[in-house]
C-alpha cells in the first residue's frame, strides 16, 4: 500500500522538503563543523574556518528573460551567492559557476552572462575556479557554489541570538520586490502593445535592487573594523519575516520587531502607494533585497549607536513570545512567514 502513496510537495513546501530529504544524514566527518541548516557549511580547515554554500537561478523562476539583462543576470548568480557567505561572516574567495543552457543562446549571449559573472568576481574579490557546461531542453540554469574563510572565533550562525540582543538590519528592504512588481507590470503592458515602450526611468533605483542587488561584504568589513561579531546573522533572500523565523526558530528565542522602524526607501514607499500595497508587505514577504539580517549583544550597541549604515528593528526575547511586529498603531501582530513559495 505504501508503495503507492503520492504526496504532492506543496504539502511540504521547500522548507518542509528540505528537513525530510536531509532529517538523517549523517556527519562522519569531524573537519565538518555545521552541515545543513545554515546560510553556508562550515568545515575546519586548520587556523581558520571555510565556508560553502549553493544556490542557484533558473529561468522563469528567478529571472525573466525579457527583462533581465544577461550580464545583470551574471551578476547576480554571484552576488546571491556571495551574500550566503557574508551571512556566516565571512569573506568570500572561490565560485564554481555551472551552465544549462538553452539552443536559443548565442556565443555572444553567453560572452555577457560571463561579463556579469566575472565583473561580479572582481568586485568581491573571488576566483573562477571551475563549473560545468551543458544543454538544456527548457530554460537556462545558472548553478553557483561559492566558498569563503572566516577566523574560528568570528563565524557567526543563524542559531547565536539570545533573549536581549538587538535585531539590525544592514540596509533598506522591499525594493527589489517592487522592482519585480514594476518589471513584471511594463511586460504585461509591453506584450498587449509592442509599440508602447517600458517607462523605468522613475523606477531606477527599485529595478536596480531586484536587477543588481549586491552582497553585503562591506558590512563584513565594517563589522571587523568596529570589533563587533553579531550574535547571529543570515541573509535576506526570502524576506524579513521568514528569515527572523529561521533565526527564532534556529536559536531557540522570541523576536520582536517595530513595524515604524522597518527601514523602507522613499522611492519603494512611492511604487507602494502606486501598486496599492502596504508598505510594510514587500520588506516582510518579498525578499531579494540581500540585506543582513543580525543580532548584536547590547554591550556592542554602543559601538555601532550612530551608524547611519545600520538599521536597529526590533529586539530578541524569550521563545514563548513568538515572532511578532508591533504596528505603528501600537497592536501587535504574530510575524508569520509567507517568503516566496516555490511549491
Ligand atoms: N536539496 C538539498 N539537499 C541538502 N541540503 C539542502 C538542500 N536544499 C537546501 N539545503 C540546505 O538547507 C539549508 C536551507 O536552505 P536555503 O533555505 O536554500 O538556504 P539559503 O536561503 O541560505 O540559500 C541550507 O543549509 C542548505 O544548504
Ligand atoms: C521572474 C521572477 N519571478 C519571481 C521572482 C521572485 N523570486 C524568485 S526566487 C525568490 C526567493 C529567493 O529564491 P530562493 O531560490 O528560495 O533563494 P534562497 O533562499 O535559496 O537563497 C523570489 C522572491 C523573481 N525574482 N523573478
Ligand atoms: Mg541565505
Amino acid at each position: 500500500m505504501s508503495e503507492n502513496k503520492r504526496t504532492e510537495v506543496d504539502q511540504l513546501g521547500e522548507f518542509g522538503l528540505i528537513e525530510r530529504i536531509t532529517k538523517d544524514v549523517e556527519i562522519n566527518h569531524k573537519s565538518t563543523v555545521k552541515g545543513i541548516g545554515d546560510d553556508a557549511a562550515v568545515i575546519d580547515c586548520g587556523d581558520d574556518y571555510m565556508v560553502v554554500s549553493t544556490d542557484m537561478l533558473l529561468e522563469g523562476i528567478h529571472f525573466d528573460l525579457s527583462f533581465m539583462p544577461l550580464q545583470h543576470l551574471g551578476y547576480k548568480a554571484i552576488a546571491v551567492n556571495v551574500s550566503d557567505i557574508a551571512a556566516m561572516n565571512a569573506l568570500p574567495e572561490q565560485v564554481t559557476v555551472s551552465i544549462a543552457i538553452t539552443n536559443r543562446f548565442s556565443v555572444e549571449a553567453i560572452d555577457m552572462i560571463y561579463q556579469g559573472i566575472k565583473a561580479a568576481c572582481k568586485n568581491y574579490n573571488v576566483d573562477l575556479v571551475g563549473g560545468d557546461t551543458t544543454s538544456s531542453r527548457s530554460g537556462l540554469v545558472i548553478s553557483v557554489s561559492v566558498t569563503g574563510r572566516v577566523a574560528k572565533d568570528k563565524i557567526v550562525y543563524r542559531s547565536g541570538a539570545k533573549k536581549g540582543d538587538i535585531l539590525c538590519l544592514s540596509g533598506d528592504i522591499g525594493g527589489a520586490y517592487m522592482g519585480l512588481q514594476v518589471l513584471l507590470r511594463e511586460k504585461k503592458v509591453y506584450e498587449s502593445n509592442p509599440e508602447m515602450q517600458p517607462k523605468l526611468d522613475d523606477y531606477e533605483y527599485i529595478v536596480g535592487r531586484q536587477l543588481r542587488p549586491e552582497a553585503r561584504t562591506d558590512v563584513i568589513h565594517d563589522l571587523r573594523e568596529i570589533g563587533i561579531v553579531p550574535t547571529s546573522m543570515i541573509d535576506v533572500s526570502d524576506g524579513v519575516a521568514s528569515e527572523i523565523m529561521h533565526i527564532c526558530k534556529a536559536s531557540g528565542v522570541g523576536a520582536a520587531i517595530y513595524e515604524q522602524k522597518l527601514p523602507v526607501d522613499q522611492r519603494t514607499f512611492d511604487a507602494c502607494h502606486e501598486f496599492k500595497i502596504p508598505s510594510v508587505t514587500p520588506g516582510l514577504n518579498g525578499g531579494e533585497d540581500y540585506e543582513l539580517l543580525f543580532t548584536i549583544d547590547q554591550e556592542d550597541f554602543k559601538k555601532v549607536e550612530k551608524n547611519p549604515n545600520i538599521y536597529f528593528i526590533g529586539y530578541i526575547d524569550e521563545a514563548e513570545s513568538g515572532a511578532r511586529m508591533v504596528t505603528v498603531g501600537d497592536q501587535i501582530v504574530p510575524i508569520s512567514a509567507q517568503g516566496f513559495k516555490h511549491f
